[in-house]
This record gives C-alpha cells, structure tokens and sequence, in this order.
C-alpha cells in the first residue's frame, strides 16, 4: 500500500541567522487517507506539503514514499515519481492559459505516456464540465477553472493529491462543492487526499488532522 512517512523534517533558509520554518516534524499518512493541515498563515503547512510532494527538499530528515527515501532517487526518478503518483491542486487553478480545458487535462497523459481513450470526456463529466473541452481557462469560472484543475490532477489516476488551499480563492459555495468533490473523488478510488486549508469546516472530514504551529507539529487534544 501506497503510505508516506516523514521522519524529524526540517526545513530551514538562509544563513547566519538561519530561519527554521520546519522544526523536525514526524508522522505517517496511510494510503486512502484524507489529511488536513492546518496552522496560522507562515506556519509551514505549504512548506511541509511541498516536501511530502517532493517539490522541495528538506534541510534534515527523511520523506518516505512507501518505504524509499525519496531524496535518494536523483532528479529523473523523483520527477517520474511525481509525474505517476501525484496530482497538484493549487489556489490559482495553474491551469495552462494558451491550451483549452480539453488539452490541459491531456497533459499529465501524454506526460505519462497514456492515451485519453475517453478519459477526457469522462473526467469533464465527473467535474460536471461535460462539453466544456474546448473552452479556453479564462473564459471559466473560478470554480470551474478550479474543477478543471482537479480533474487534471486526477486524470493519471496518481496515489497521492497534494491540495494547497484549493479554496482560496473562492467564495463559501464554490469552496465546499471544491471540497466535497475532492473528497469524493479521492474516497471513490481510495487516494489518499492531503489538504493544506484555513477553512475550519474541512477540519471534520479529516482522517487524520496536521496542525501546525511556528514550524512544529502540534499534538492533537
Ligand atoms: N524560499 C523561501 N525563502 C525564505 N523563506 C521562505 C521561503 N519559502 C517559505 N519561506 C518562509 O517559510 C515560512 C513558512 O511558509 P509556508 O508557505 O510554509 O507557510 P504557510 O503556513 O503555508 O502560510 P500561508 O497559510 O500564509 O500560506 C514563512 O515565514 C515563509 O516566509
């Protein structure tokens, strides 16, 4: 089964005086699990999912993506790794502006070396998008762009979504139809969902709650 586990984190910048964000942070998320990361904004949530996602590399400690340390695998593996068995969500959608919806989600196919074989159409039903494809991202929404954007994220069929503030940018109802849909998706085909959010209701569908506060991981009460 596809689990993480991170062991004493950190993540630190600079020098004299160096700036730790992320002071040897420790847990393990299982495969299909929904976990929410929470703590006041500069707290490290971004900064701890960007080095679960292999965005970024820690300064100490390790990222286990079932049981390989992922900073050993070298830059072409790692990439191929997150290219296969992760989707992204952002705040700002990340939608590629120049391509219409219908070739945005084609590209973490062909990246993958897989043909659409229908997938495209079924992904836009799936967001409730259908006859949307050749629609150019800006003349979206924004939670339909950001739909699109989960359906780009999901398309490769990835073991991990790694969502920073996906709702951000949107307004309460757009955000929970974000949220729920995400959560479904995710619980439909057992992927495990991690969400860095500041919108407290996530909090109760979590699996498993990471709060973070001054780059430390804080006991849950
Ligand atoms: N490349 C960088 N260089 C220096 N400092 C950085 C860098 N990236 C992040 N930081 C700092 O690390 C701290 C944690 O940032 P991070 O983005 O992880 O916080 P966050 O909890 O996600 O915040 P927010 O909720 O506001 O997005 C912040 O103080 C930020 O300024």
């Amino acid at each position: 089964m596809a689990d993480i586990a991170f062991e004493s984190l950190s993540r630190w910048y600079g020098e004299a005086p160096q700036r730790t964000v992320l002071d040897r942070v420790s847990g393990t998320i299982h495969a299909g699990e929904f976990v929410v990361v929470v703590g006041r904004s500069g707290s490290g949530k971004s900064t701890l999912l960007n080095l679960l996602g292999g965005l970024e590399s820690p300064s100490e400690g390790v990222v286990r993506i079932d049981g390989t340390d992922i900073a050993g695998l070298g830059d072409r593996p790692l990439t191929a790794l997150r290219r296969r068995r992760m989707g992204f969500v952002f705040q700002a959608y990340n939608l590629i502006p120049t391509l219409c919806v219908a070739d945005n989600l084609r590209l973490p196919l062909s990246l993958n070396g897989l043909d659409d074989e229908g997938r495209v159409d079924q992904w836009l039903a799936r967001v409730d998008l259908e006859g949307r494809g050749g629609d150019w991202p800006d003349r979206l929404s924004g939670g339909e762009q950001q739909r699109v954007a989960i359906a780009r994220a999901l398309i490769h069929e990835p073991d991990f979504i790694l969502a920073d503030e996906p709702t951000g940018n949107l307004d309460l109802e757009n955000a929970e139809r974000i949220v729920s849909l995400l959560d479904g998706l995710c619980r439909a085909e057992q992927r495990t969902l991690i969400m860095v959010t500041h919108a407290q209701e996530v909090v109760g569908l979590a699996d498993q709650l990471l709060t973070i506060r001054d780059g430390r991981l804080v006991d849950a009460e």
